[in-house]
């Protein structure tokens, strides 16, 4: 990579990681060049070295990769002494997150392990429905740091679906009980990286050290070392030898011990030793609590904007695929809201998300609703879709507009369409009639939940 080259990355990190973090750890950094696949930076100090290498090591070496996939490695040098070290800035904001340098060589910075825990994934963000309430309870069980009752706790479950922000949660959680404590997230990628690292370098004594010396180690994503030999054996003794010292491990992974392949079976028992939940698929009241309390945070960026409640439902309808999804779809709309001035509403949702929200449509057909409503409602289909306005087929009519309204994209004109050819004013009337109809009838909310879930199965 050419100083030029560098030059124009360091755009896009400031962007990466803010302005503030960008000016106090990226910006005093001076690249010397690249040699034999090592990006070498002269840091301020060894500290200065060791802290940028723990915290943004990852995100700097792909940025740099993507520039120049040669440099597979990042060095952090030094001139200043050591001791230096306690002179380093510290961003404020991020003083909890600062490691302690383990030790004063610059090149030990690789061998650190640990990743920064996001501040966002604490329990007090985490909203709690059936569908996680088990996971959640352990979690808090563990966090609590009392004596272990359970070794691992074997957290698993479907992308997105808050693994990690779990695990912060009950890392951020140790860390204010007991700030003594030496509590040390990773993902397994990075265990794995460590480890060959310390193969490399000849410092296999270093990383036994380390890794033996932590009072809770949490491993993110354990799937990722099924097939690699070498590590998952490195990583059966540090599992053994902290049970063995009675510490805890927390660890998580996308499906559970025994449907991993290419683990040995020896670590799969251990990791179903302890106590092993899932985090289940979210239900719609589940999404619905999320978008509710991901709102707040919303507003607190955007006070002027105004959300129409029934987006909420409207998305926690339509995007069941996984909580990063239906995040994002929400930071999209607000931000799309602010740029054009208008409030949030389900034109809006529509015009804004509309490819994620055909990513995630449901293989639901206007059809198929007319059809299943027509069965609860116990009348013909030619008379739902009939010119009769007398109220036994006009209400199930609605219904049935209302759900194809809320459970596929077709437009307003479209579903009339199909509904004998009626004007999209026709449907838009008996959409809002059923919206009304559902806060005021109990029997009318009762029908569209049952008819909902069996749409849904
Ligand atoms: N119950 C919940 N309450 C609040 N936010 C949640 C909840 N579940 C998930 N999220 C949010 O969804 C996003 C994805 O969660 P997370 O990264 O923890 O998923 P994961 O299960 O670790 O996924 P992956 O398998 O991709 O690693 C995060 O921003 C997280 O805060």
């Amino acid at each position: 990579m050419t100083r030029d080259q560098w030059g124009a990355l360091q755009n896009d990190i400031c962007k990466t990681i803010g302005q503030n973090n960008y000016k106090v750890w990226i910006e005093p950094l001076n690249y010397e060049g690249a040699e034999s696949g090592v990006a070498i930076f002269q840091a301020p100090t060894n500290f200065f070295g060791t802290y940028v290498s723990q915290n943004y090591g990852d995100m700097l070496l792909s940025q740099i990769a993507s520039v120049n996939p040669s440099v597979r490695r990042i060095h952090f040098k030094t001139d200043v002494d050591a001791r230096e070290a306690v002179k380093a800035p510290r961003a404020p904001q991020m003083a909890a997150e600062v490691p302690e340098p383990v030790q004063q060589q610059s090149s030990a910075s690789d061998l650190l392990p640990g990743a920064p825990l996001d501040k966002r994934f604490t329990f007090d963000t985490f909203v709690v429905g059936k569908p996680n309430e088990l996971a959640h309870a352990a979690a808090r069980r563990v966090a609590e740091g009392g004596p272990v009752t359970f070794n691992p706790l074997f957290l698993y479950g479907g992308v997105g679906l808050g693994k990690t922000h779990l695990m912060h949660a009950i890392a951020w959680e140790l860390r204010t009980r007991q700030p003594n404590l030496n509590v040390l997230y990773l993902s397994a990628e990075q265990f794995m990286y460590r480890f060959v690292q310390a193969l490399r370098d000849r410092r296999m004594m270093d990383f036994k050290s380390i890794f033996r010396s932590v009072d809770v180690l949490m491993v993110d994503d354990v799937q990722f070392i099924a097939g690699k030999d070498s590590t998952q054996e490195e990583f059966f003794h540090t599992f053994n030898a902290l049970v063995d010292q009675n510490k805890q491990i927390i660890i998580s992974a996308d499906r559970a011990p025994d449907e991993i392949k290419d683990l040995e079976n020896r670590i799969r028992s251990r990791l179903q030793s302890g106590l092993v939940v899932d985090l289940h698929p979210t239900d719609y009241e589940l999404r619905l609590g999320i978008l509710q309390s991901k709102v707040e945070a919303q507003r607190a960026i955007y006070p002027n904007l105004e959300i129409d409640p029934r987006v909420l439902e409207f998305l926690a309808h339509r995007i069941s695929t996984n909580v990063r999804v239906l995040e994002g779809a929400l930071t999209r709309l607000f931000a799309f809201a602010s740029l054009v001035g208008r409030e949030i509403n389900i034109d809006l949702t529509q015009e804004c998300l509309a490819d994620v929200l055909r990513a995630s449509e449901r293989k639901v057909s206007i059809e198929e609703i007319q059809r299943r409503v027509a069965e609860h409602y116990n009348i013909r289909l030619s008379e739902m879709v009939g010119p009769k306005r007398v109220r036994t087929f006009a209400r199930p009519r609605q219904v049935a507009m209302y759900l194809c309204k809320q459970l596929t994209s077709r437009s307003l004109p479209e579903i009339g369409r199909k509904f004998g050819g009626r004007d999209h004013t026709t449907v838009m009337h008996g959409v809002r009639r059923i919206e009304e109809l559902k806060i005021q009838d109990g029997q009318i909310a009762e029908d569209l939940e049952i008819l909902r879930r069996t749409l849904e199965e």
